[in-house]
Formats: structure tokens, C-alpha cells, sequence
């Protein structure tokens, strides 16, 4: 059996991404995240109009530093059309924030920088040019490329092209997924009366499998179980390859002659041959990945520690890149370690679990003490992946990382 390294195994997979279709897509209707298929243009001024940023007096460049009162000849709310006339040495026009500015203003002076008094106001300090007022096309131009393909389009982007008049725009195709858990050992829909029977487990993996997929926008449709029967996991393969683009069938990957994720994936029909089956990673060396028809399917270990480190390192990477994310790569940051880590020395990555947190300015990663594929309670505080290629990372030595949580760091929640 060809067991590839863990850069061999990325390397195959860049070069079989599948090729997302791209979809018209909203800026005013809320979705999950996608990503930009072509660059967008601003199809407006932004801001439309030269604008006040102050409640205050668009004033003339003569009367910058003016020590007569000026005549306060109009009042503009936002919302108004800008005054016809052009301003003029010796006026002012009372504006309020966001409200066009008259020709010929120079600044704005704020409401606490004056005294008003019948319809006049007094400088109470000279004001600089340009105070105050936003220009016509400050932000973006008409035409200027406000967005790339490859960036994300979420609400902030959307925000964006909102603003810039750019109602709609090119997408790549959100992917639909299902998880196959296999195992007869698995128990997945326990009542609270129902124990485990000798030799059961619960199904574990299929919950962080989920809810990290939705979190990148991605919908799982299904999610089944199979017991160990060659037939049920092969027919329940097919269905769910031909219903979904990402298949992610758990349990089985390795050698046993209970194993049947491979010949699962295999059957499949169409697509191309498997891509590899087994990686010099540790945890997680039972790793099969094949190009479907529709998509794309992955064999992971039954282990949940070791399907978790498998999915953040190898599949959510790939995931994002089909999504349309192009600058998505396995350990795409860099922290210090917290600690020394020693592991038996073998050719495989390790990829530890750990905990990744700011000491100072500086990121800082944490081991997990048990690295075990067996454990799983470790989960609960691990919000990040580490690779490690030789048996010992050295305390303050720079190692590549990956969150695992996305935005929950940034809370400090975990
Ligand atoms: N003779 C060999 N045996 C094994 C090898 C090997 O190279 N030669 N590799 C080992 C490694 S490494 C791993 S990892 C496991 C992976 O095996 P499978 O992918 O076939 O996984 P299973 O045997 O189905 O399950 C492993 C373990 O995980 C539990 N499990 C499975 N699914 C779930 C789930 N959804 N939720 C919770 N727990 C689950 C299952 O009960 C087993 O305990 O193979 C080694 N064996
Ligand atoms: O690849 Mo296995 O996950 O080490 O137990």
C-alpha cells in the first residue's frame, strides 16, 4: 500500500480541485459566506456626493480663518439635495453629518467651533481646508476595483459593494455535503433511557464534522450511519456522492477486513482513481481521498482525534480553496511554542492539538497533554492544529498552525 507525505498529499489534492461553478449572488440578501469569482467595480462614487462629516457650517476658502461673523444663507439635512447656489466669501450653510455639501465649500466648521446668534455665526478658532468634508469618490471612484476574486464575500463585503451601487455580483457555488459515519459499534441516536450495549460507543465525530463545515458556509444535507456491511456503506456511498459535492465517509479507512471505506470510495461511479489512501501523518495515517463526479469524497479515520486532525489540516484547506478561497493552505500561520514537545522519532507530520492564545503581542501555541488518537476530551479546549516534522519542538521555536475554531479566539472564549 503507497503511503505519500503529508506534502505529497496536499500537492495531489491542489491538483485535483474540482471546479466550481459560479452563481449571481446578492449583496442585499443574507448568506452564508462565498467567495469572489471576479473582481468587482464600484458602479457609483463612494461617497456619492462630497459630504459634511460634522453637524456643523460649510464655510469658503476665504473665510477659513475668518474673524466677522458669516451669514448663514441655507440649512441642509442629510438626506437633502445639495443648495443650487454656490457658496460665497462671507456665507456659511448650516449642513448636519452626512449632508451634501454646496459648491465652493472649503470646510466644514462643527457646531462647538462657532457662536451662532441670528443667523450669523463667529469662528471661535480658524479652521484648516478640507475640515470636515468627505470629497465625491473619496472611499472608491466609479470603475475602481473594490473587491477580488478570491476574497470573501460575507456581510462586510457586502457592506461594501451595498455602498458602492453593486447590487450583484459573481460567486463561486456554495458546496452542499454529507457525513457517512461508519461502525457497528456506534450508537447515534441514544434515548435518555438507552445505555450501551457491551462494546458500543457513541458517534462523536459527525458533531464537529457539521458544525465546522457550516461555519464555512458549507451545507451538510445528510448525515448517516452505517453499520460494518461491505453493501450498506458502498450503496450509501453512491446515494450520498451523487446527491452532495462533499462526501466525508468516517470509519474504516485502515486495514482491517472490517475496513471498507476504500472499496466504498472506489465504487463510486465515474470520477478518477483514488488519489491516496494512507499519509504519513500521525494521528490520522488511514486517509482516503477520491475525485467524484460531483465532487469530491475523503475516507477519514474512525477516530475522532485523528478525523479531526485530518479535516482541519488537510480537508478544511481544500474545502476553502474549491469554495474559491485562493490563498487557503494547510498551517497557514505561524506561532511560538509554548512548552517542549517530544514525540518518538518516525517519518510521519505530527499534527498536534493544542491551544493557541496571545502572550503579549506575541502568538503563542500550547500542546494538548495527550496526544493520543484514543483521546478526544482535549477537544473541548483545543482551538488550534500544529505541525510538527521532526521528534521535538524546542520551547519559543517557530511552528507552523491552523485554527480550528474560526472565530471563537477572537472572543477569548477558548
Ligand atoms: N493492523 C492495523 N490496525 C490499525 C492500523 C494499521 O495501520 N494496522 N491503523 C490504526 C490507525 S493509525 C487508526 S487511526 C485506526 C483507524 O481505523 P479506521 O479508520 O478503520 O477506524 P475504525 O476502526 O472504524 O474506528 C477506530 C476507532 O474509532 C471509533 N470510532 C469510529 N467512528 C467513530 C465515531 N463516529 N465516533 C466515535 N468513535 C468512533 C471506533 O469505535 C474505534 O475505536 O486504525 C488503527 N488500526
Ligand atoms: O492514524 Mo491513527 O490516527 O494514529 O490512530
Amino acid at each position: 500500500m503507497e503511503v505519500i507525505a503529508f506534502d505529497e498529499a496536499w500537492a495531489r489534492l491542489e491538483r485535483h480541485l474540482p471546479v466550481q461553478s459560479t452563481a449571481p449572488t446578492s449583496s442585499w440578501a443574507c448568506t452564508h459566506p462565498r467567495w469572489l469569482a471576479e473582481d468587482v467595480t464600484a458602479a457609483v462614487d463612494l461617497p456619492p456626493f462630497s459630504r459634511s462629516m460634522m453637524d456643523g457650517y460649510a464655510i469658503h476658502a476665504e473665510d477659513l480663518a475668518a474673524r466677522t461673523p458669516l451669514h448663514v444663507v441655507a440649512d441642509v439635512r442629510a438626506g437633502d439635495e445639495a443648495p443650487g447656489a454656490t457658496l460665497a466669501p462671507g456665507q456659511a450653510v448650516r449642513v448636519r453629518t452626512g449632508a451634501p455639501v454646496p459648491q465652493g465649500t472649503a470646510a466644514v466648521v462643527r457646531e462647538e467651533w462657532v457662536d451662532a446668534e441670528d443667523g450669523a455665526i463667529r469662528l471661535l478658532r480658524p479652521v484648516p481646508a478640507g475640515e470636515s468634508v468627505q470629497p465625491q469618490g473619496d472611499d472608491a471612484r466609479r470603475g475602481d476595483v473594490i473587491a477580488r476574486a478570491g476574497q470573501v464575500f460575507d456581510g462586510q463585503t457586502q457592506a461594501v459593494l451595498r455602498a458602492a451601487g453593486v447590487h450583484e455580483c459573481k460567486c463561486l457555488q456554495p458546496l452542499t455535503a454529507a457525513i457517512l459515519s461508519t461502525g457497528s459499534e456506534l450508537v447515534t441516536a441514544p434515548r435518555a433511557e438507552q445505555c450501551l450495549a457491551p462494546g458500543q460507543v457513541f458517534a462523536a465525530t459527525d458533531a464537529f464534522l457539521q458544525s465546522a463545515l457550516g461555519q464555512l458556509g458549507v451545507s451538510v444535507v445528510a448525515v448517516e450511519h452505517a453499520a460494518d456491511d461491505r453493501a450498506a456503506i458502498a450503496d450509501a456511498a453512491q446515494r450520498l456522492a451523487t446527491r452532495v459535492n462533499l462526501l466525508l465517509l468516517t470509519g474504516g479507512a485502515s486495514v482491517g477486513d472490517a475496513d471498507y471505506a476504500r472499496e466504498a470510495l472506489e465504487s463510486i461511479a465515474g470520477g478518477e482513481p483514488v488519489l491516496f489512501e494512507r499519509v504519513f501523518m500521525r494521528p490520522g495515517a488511514p486517509f482516503l481521498a477520491r475525485p467524484t463526479p460531483h465532487g469530491f469524497a475523503f475516507g477519514l479515520s474512525g477516530n475522532p482525534a485523528a478525523a479531526y486532525v485530518q479535516f482541519h489540516a488537510l480537508v478544511v484547506p481544500f474545502v476553502l480553496r474549491w469554495l474559491g478561497a485562493k490563498e487557503a493552505r494547510p498551517f497557514p500561520l505561524t506561532a511560538l511554542v509554548e512548552g517542549e514537545v517530544r514525540a518518538k522519532p518516525v517519518k510521519h507530520t505530527r499534527v498536534l492539538r493544542g491551544h493557541l492564545h496571545l502572550r503579549g503581542a506575541t502568538l503563542v501555541f500550547r500542546a494538548e497533554d495527550r496526544q493520543s488518537s484514543g483521546s478526544l476530551t482535549g477537544l473541548v479546549s483545543t482551538n488550534a492544529i500544529a505541525r510538527m516534522d521532526g521528534d521535538r519542538l524546542a520551547d519559543g521555536q517557530v511552528v507552523s498552525v491552523a485554527w480550528t475554531r474560526g472565530w471563537l479566539p477572537s472572543l477569548g472564549l477558548v
